[in-house]
């Protein structure tokens, strides 16, 4: 259950604005729920946690679990939707520094070719033992086209199939649409295992299919808590959707009263990766028709010795909304030392945890007297059952506070035109 606070928010808006701003997110619920909004073709998102396909999910598990058993390394090979939910999810639950099970590296998420360059030198450079790396790719498109995953897919598969010979077509996954696109026309000839991406879900609302699960169970996370988290996320909206309208009423009312910015972060690094796939979903989402509010992240403390000093100062046309996850992540404390030169003995066994409670707490404070509305999304703790619960409340609050904005929540209509612009450049026929 996610909980939110939204009392660092509420007073900078009247009640009867909130009042009949909840009015109309019951009206955008009810729409998303019936299905009669603009894109209502594309509500897989919620049909999936309606009718969860087990089988999937176990195949996708016991394939991860060989794959976990075989592999040094695992190549994410996606961008947008096609990646940042499995970022998202790996870096928020497995430990920094894991060196436990394959490592994942991510490709196809730029154009650098010093990155690929230097990830291709990586991948062939011997083990410590001097046994070669064994690697794994799973190429993740669903128009199975876009230029940045097809380029380092072209290059790494290159080097997949000189590496390995025919053993590399069980070494390379591919995942996208059911049909079409140059991806399923490679999957015929070369014969690799591929993972349907369905028609009704868009890139962005995708982390649930095996856009997202694979990468997560390769990376030895329990997909079926996760999933299940969110089914039951989506139970409880169904029943009583509480915390989605007040928190889309809010967002909708400050949009109105010319709030430009929502400046979405955590004081939780962990958290980060889950921040930038908040971003893709509402940017693509309501950045449509010279609306919406721009999703920008920031990562605390880190950027409050930064962007903090605009955020308590700067042009007053912000919201900020910060995931907070309540347990302790670890029992760190700090350490006792001898004397007390660097002035710290009065934080002398104090949890790091709670330290950093006191620093969101006052930034929160802070912000909020310097005119920024501050709501906070409550984790008790974070694994994989809650990650699941969030997916499913931001997919849901997302396409409930789109509807109020009258815009079609899934569609991305402006991200072509950079696109043509850029082939034209390249010559592209
Ligand atoms: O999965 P793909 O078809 O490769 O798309 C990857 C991403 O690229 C696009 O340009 C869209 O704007 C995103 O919504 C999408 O997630």
């Amino acid at each position: 259950m996610i909980k939110i606070k939204l009392d660092n928010a509420v007073d900078f808006v009247e009640e009867s604005e909130l009042e009949s701003a909840l009015q109309q997110a019951e009206k955008a619920f009810k729409q998303v729920v019936d299905g009669t909004g603009p894109g209502n073709d594309w509500l897989g998102w919620r049909r999936i946690l309606a009718e969860p396909n087990d089988a999937e999910i176990d195949q996708i598990q016991q394939h991860a679990t060989k794959i976990r058993e075989d592999a040094d390394i695992f190549i994410v090979c996606g961008i947008g939707g096609s990646f940042t939910g499995a970022k998202a999810i790996i870096e928020a639950l497995n430990m920094p520094f894991n060196e436990q099970g394959p490592e994942i590296l991510f490709a196809g998420h730029h154009m650098s070719g010093r990155y690929l360059e230097q990830l291709l030198k990586y991948i062939q450079a011997p083990k410590e033992n001097g046994d070669p790396k064994s690697v794994y790719l799973n190429v993740i498109s669903k128009s199975g086209s876009t230029l940045e995953t097809a380029l380092a897919f072209r290059t790494i598969r290159k080097w997949m199939h000189e590496a390995y010979g025919d053993e590399a077509k069980s070494r390379i996954v591919a995942t996208t649409g059911q049909t079409g696109g140059v991806l399923n026309k490679i999957i015929a000839e070369e014969g690799y295992k591929k993972y349907i991406i369905p028609e009704d879900i868009g890139g962005r609302y995708s982390v649930l299919t095996p856009v997202g699960l694979l990468p997560v169970a390769v990376a030895g996370i329990d997909v079926q808590t996760l999933y299940y988290g969110a089914v039951a996320e989506f139970e409880l909206q169904e029943k009583n959707p509480e915390t989605v309208l007040k928190y889309s009423a809010l967002r909708y009312t400050l949009h109105k009263k010319g709030v430009a910015l929502d400046v979405i972060g955590s004081f939780e690094p962990e958290l980060m990766g889950f921040a930038a796939w908040t971003q893709q979903l509402l940017g693509e989402s309501e950045g449509k028709k010279g609306k919406g509010l721009f999703p920008a992240i920031a990562g605390y403390s880190t950027d409050l010795h930064s962007i903090g000093q605009m955020v308590q100062q700067g042009q007053r046309n912000m919201m900020e909304t910060l995931f907070v996850v309540e347990s302790p992540l670890s029992k760190m404390k700090v350490p006792q030392v001898e004397n007390d030169t660097d002035q710290l003995n009065y934080l002398d066994g104090k949890l790091f945890h709670d330290i950093n409670k006191s620093a969101r707490e006052g930034t929160v404070q802070a912000h909020r007297e310097g005119g920024v509305p501050v709501v906070e999304i409550i984790l008790e703790k974070l694994n994989a059952q809650q990650l699941g619960h969030l997916i499913y409340f931001y997919e849901l609050m997302t396409a409930v506070y789109v509807y109020m904005l009258e815009v079609n929540p899934f569609n991305q209509p402006g991200v072509e035109n950079y696109k043509q612009a850029m082939y034209r450049l390249l010559g592209k026929r």
